[in-house]
């Protein structure tokens, strides 16, 4: 085969996964004359009857977002521990039929083995985390935990058509920036291909337990720094202090709730983040599955109970290797928490860097594309790759939710050296 058409049909797998074989790929190419963006946009239309175009971005759905906007988020009730819902809709892992502890994600030839359960002095030795319990003085995790199920009662559900019904994401999720100087805009927070308005200001609690994680976030990464065998950070990463400056928000009300498997989007974190995940309230399972890969570790189910004021890091590979999810889950394998009884809140601090969040390419919706990492392709494994976020666009004849097959590789290289050049600049000034 011709290199051409090697790292096209690269690109195809990139977006595809396995949802078409490599000969199904190279004839849809040759039919596109090797166009890539073209045999893209052919593949998406002979794939995608509407349900079907659902169903294969369901993964998507679940993961935290920003609600739709088509209706107002219902008044706060009267319990503080209840998050907003629009009355009658059903909840998507309901219509799907998910059973408790049910992730049937990936490849089921590629299972793997059975479930291996992670505890904080062995998740280290298993995946690319690492977990301490205790990690904010109890008083604080307390009242951060009693602010945020008041701020929960005005999160969101994201609302969506699953075969043809109207559902809700079985979690309400926000956003949250700490905007210093040069830090991140919220207006600029775009998600799913749609501009995220609702950002709010981290209340002083959170801000103050943002400091105690970024202690000790930065210890563990400079004792990983040294353990590693170059005694460096992998070049693609943060250089640095890790400075967290935005925040995403997501509650479950109970154990009927929670987050279908996904990668986080690394569209402003870039490669290879680091990402501190603080559970507060109910202690319920966390899961991460190894996604299989040829010439990779093959797939492989880990779960960790996740208690009240515990950190969970999740250090690079985790998004580019793994899947993670907080499953539907049996009551008893919930423990209910004095103050949020069966509601679990998680924060997840991020770092939003310039250099990935102001360079954006915009997809033919006119959107902002999304970054994505290539998960199970051997030989372009490691790349990473600009698509459309799935947003579309009336104004260009492009229906909401429809891909419209924008691709485009990110030159890594290229933005650490311009990253390196602007570090330097500025000493210079
Ligand atoms: O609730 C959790 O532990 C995970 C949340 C999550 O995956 C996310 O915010 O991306
Ligand atoms: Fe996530």
């Amino acid at each position: 085969m011709a290199d051409a058409n090697d790292e096209a049909l690269a690109q195809l797998i990139a977006v595809f996964d396995s949802q078409f074989s490599e000969s199904q790929l190279l004839a849809a190419l040759a039919r596109r004359r090797g166009n890539v963006a073209s045999t893209i946009d052919l593949l998406l239309s002979q794939q995608d009857p509407p349900a079907k175009r659902r169903r294969t971005a369901i993964s998507d759905f679940f993961a935290p977002g920003p609600a739709s906007t088509k209706k107002p988020a219902s008044p706060p009730p009267e319990s503080s521990v209840v998050q907003s819902s629009t009355a009658g809709l059903r909840n998507a892992f309901d219509l799907l039929g998910k059973k408790a502890d049910d992730d049937n994600d990936d490849d089921p030839a590629s299972s793997g083995g059975p479930p291996i359960w992670l505890k904080a002095d062995t998740i280290s030795s298993a995946v690319p985390c690492e977990l301490f319990t205790n990690i904010l003085p109890p008083d604080l995790a307390d009242t951060l935990l009693r602010v945020l199920l008041t701020e929960a009662t005005t999160w969101r559900r994201r609302e969506f058509v699953l075969f043809d019904r109207e559902v809700q994401s079985p979690h309400a999720t926000s956003f949250y920036e700490d905007r210093t100087p040069d830090g991140v805009s919220a207006a600029d927070y775009w998600y799913g291909g749609k501009r995220e308005k609702e950002v709010r200001t981290m209340p002083p609690a959170m801000r103050a337990a943002r400091d105690f994680i970024a202690l000790r976030v930065n210890e563990r990464m400079r004792a990983r720094d040294a353990a590693s065998p170059s005694g460096k950070r992998h070049f693609a990463e943060l250089r640095g202090e890790w400075r967290p400056n935005i925040c995403v928000a997501n509650s479950y009300r109970d154990h009927e709730e929670g987050v279908g498997p996904h990668i986080d989007k690394l569209t402003y974190l870039g490669p290879r983040p680091t990402i501190g995940s603080l559970s507060l309230g109910a202690a319920r399972p966390f899961r991460l599955r190894r996604i299989a890969r040829p010439g990779g570790a093959p797939a492989q189910t880990f779960n960790v109970v996740l208690p009240h004021n515990s950190l969970l890091i999740m250090f690079p590979p985790t998004q580019e290797e793994y899947r993670h999810s907080v499953p539907k889950c049996q009551s008893s394998s919930l423990s209910p928490h004095p103050i949020s009884h069966a509601t679990r809140i998680n924060l997840t601090f991020r770092v939003s860097r310039q250099e990935y969040q102001n360079s954006v390419p915009m997809c033919k919706c006119g959107n902002p594309a999304e970054l994505r990492p290539v998960v199970k392709q051997e030989k372009t494994f490691g790349r990473y790759f600009y698509m459309c976020g799935t947003g579309g666009s009336e104004a260009r004849g492009i229906p909401a939710g429809t891909n419209c097959g924008m691709f485009e590789w990110l030159d890594v290289k290229a933005k650490v050296s311009a990253a390196a050049r602007n570090e330097n600049e500025s000493y210079v000034w």
